[in-house]
């Protein structure tokens, strides 16, 4: 099952969009605007590595290039407004969710990039998935089903709820938006006054009705967490972490995931915000930043007909998280743990959408895709394998003092990346009979392949084939002695951490003995104490006892004193009568 049916193909193109935010003012003050990122045309960008950054370093000792050209499916520049975001990228995504197809959007980007502005937006630039419900809300408008007794069921199924259940599910709302009370900016709500109609065409022709269904949870350190919890359940217990079952047909879901019907744009706003609040408030008692976990957003839509459920489709938008963030007051198992879980993820999320364009590219062959290694790729296994389409918005900043991360991000999600050379090539090139260079010098495409190592630290090399054999030669000894050098500092990177591993189990051995020995330093004093007491009442009751003997004996041998003096006075008597 973890092939894809290569006659899907054209549905598996998975379009990567790049959106790359204005400077704010004050990061023009700073000097962060160093021409580091230039968007050449609407699918190309390049990125010049800044003075000081590691990649400028880098290039300087000779490993690795200081400009790396990236392509994406479109690239939004900064001028580019939400709405025209929105039209071109995952509008036509909406229309296919109001007729009856899955569909799935990635965001990806480090904190700063962005991703908020794009996502939710501002009151006044509502983001994509506020467009997205108030699109699906103006299609439905007049079509609503009011009854609650349609839900969505395992991946694509629905199923009736009897009256009691109806009533469960409207207590479970009623307890949600009870936790929701305070007075929140529903700016979803005007949305209506800002856009106008979103979607081409409105389900007034339709005789159908339409339920639609919400759901918002997290991955992290693959584990499973619904958000839509009364905060309370949250704040004080622990939270239970979901089970990603399948549902007999391959397809993935979440049990015991909460899905909520609801009627109106601020509900759903109002859903958004005490995720988000449950999802920031679990990240802080767990003291980890909220953007270490993966959240998704389900809507789910039902297409009734007469009192049956005709369809059922999904709009999920998946927020990734950034693998470059790290908290440093974590514990180091905990940092590893957590780094793991998150490169894990987003590494085998870059393998299938990888497979998944060789398989595209080479129709005849499949290649082993490996969706089940994670929870996310194994949720949206079905998505990517034809049954819906997806895409990833890539948000960027331009500033210089995170070009390293900038470019983290880039390489692991353009469709194609190019490798420009360092120097200028002196030495002749390959020429063909047109008298033009066989292969173009200044660059060539290469489609995106990540592999581990890559993703971890990817260098790109130039192209060495068109250098004359000497060159090649010390180009070789020249890259000997680096990859010597680079593989000692792995060494003593590895034997650092190692070292730093060792000593924090040290530290730990060495706490717990030292804790031990307390404990059983106090059970002695203890057991002393106790002793003591013990050998005080022994030897008080003996002497209770011994007391207690002698005031018997005397008892029994007490003899009044006349008759001692009458005994006395007949043993005188009877001796001077012997005499
Ligand atoms: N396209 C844009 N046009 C104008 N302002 C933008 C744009 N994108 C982002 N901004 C602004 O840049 C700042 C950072 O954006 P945002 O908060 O969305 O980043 P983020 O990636 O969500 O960060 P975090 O992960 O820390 O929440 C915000 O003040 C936001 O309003």
């Amino acid at each position: 099952d973890e092939f894809c049916d290569p006659g899907d193909a054209e549905h598996q193109t998975m379009r990567v969009y790049l959106r790359v935010r204005p400077f704010s003012k004050e990061e023009l003050s700073d000097n962060e605007d160093q021409e580091c990122i230039v968007v050449e045309n609407s699918q190309t960008v390049t990125l010049n590595a800044p003075k000081g950054s590691a990649t400028m370093k880098s290039s300087e000792r000779g490993i690795g290039t200081s400009i790396h050209k990236f392509t994406f499916s479109q690239i939004f520049g900064p001028e580019m407004s939400q709405a025209e975001l929105y039209e071109n990228t995952v509008k036509s995504q909406t229309s296919d969710f109001l007729d009856g197809k899955n569909t799935l959007i990635f965001s990806y980007g480090v904190t700063n990039a962005g991703k908020t502005y794009t996502i939710q937006g501002t009151q006044k630039e509502p983001g994509i998935l506020s467009r997205v419900l108030d699109g699906t809300f103006h299609y439905i408008q007049g079509h609503q089903y009011q009854d609650m007794d349609m839900k969505p069921f395992l991946r694509n199924d629905a199923q009736r709820l009897d009256s009691k259940q109806v009533k469960q599910e409207r207590s479970a709302k009623a307890a949600l938006f009870a936790a929701v009370k305070e007075v929140i900016a529903c700016f979803l709500e005007t949305l209506f006054l800002f856009i106008s109609v979103l979607v081409d065409s409105s389900a007034e022709s339709e005789s159908s009705q339409f339920a639609l269904w919400v759901a918002y949870y997290e991955i992290y350190n693959e584990c499973v967490y619904d958000l839509l919890q009364p905060s309370l359940c949250i704040r004080n217990k622990k939270r239970v972490s979901l089970r990603v079952c399948d549902d007999g047909a391959g397809n993935a879901y979440v049990k015991g995931l909460q899905w909520i019907n609801i009627q109106s744009l601020s509900e759903a706003s109002k859903l958004l915000h005490l995720g988000n609040r449950n999802r920031s408030a679990a990240a802080t008692k767990m003291n980890q930043s909220s953007s270490r976990s993966h959240s998704i957003f389900t809507m789910k839509l039902l297409k009734i007909d007469n009192d049956v459920v005709e369809s059922v489709s999904e709009f999920s938008l998946c927020d990734l998280a950034g693998s470059e963030r790290c908290n440093k007051t974590k514990t180091i198992n905990e940092r590893l743990k957590e780094a793991g879980n998150i490169n894990n993820s987003l590494l085998i999320l870059g393998k299938c959408l990888t497979a998944l364009r060789n398989n595209q590219a080479e129709r005849t062959k499949s290649s082993y895709i490996p969706f089940r290694e994670s929870k996310l790729t194994k949720l949206f296994q079905t998505i990517f394998c034809g049954k819906g389409r997806a895409s990833m918005i890539v948000n960027i900043n331009q500033c210089a003092s995170t070009y390293d991360e900038t470019l983290h991000v880039m390489k692991f999600s353009a469709v194609a990346k190019q490798v420009i050379p360092e120097r200028p090539l002196e030495s002749p090139c390959l020429v063909g009979g047109d008298g033009k260079p066989l292969r173009n010098g200044a660059s060539h495409n290469q489609t995106l392949n990540l592999s581990d190592e890559e993703l971890l630290e990817e260098e790109d090399e130039a192209d060495e084939s068109l250098l004359p054999q000497n060159e090649l030669l010390s180009m070789i000894e020249n890259l000997r002695t680096k990859l010597l050098a680079e593989r000692k500092r792995n060494l003593v990177q590895e034997m650092e951490i190692r070292k730093e591993m060792g000593d924090a189990m040290l530290q730990q051995l060495m706490e717990s003995e030292e804790l031990r020995t307390r404990q059983i330093e106090e059970l002695k004093e203890r057991y002393q104490d106790k002793l003591e007491n013990t050998f005080e009442m022994y030897k008080d009751a003996i002497k209770e006892h011994a007391y207690q003997s002698a005031m018997n004996n005397l008892e029994d041998d007490y003899v009044p004193l006349d008759e001692f003096l009458a005994e006395q006075e007949k043993v005188e008597v009877s001796s001077i009568i012997e005499l």
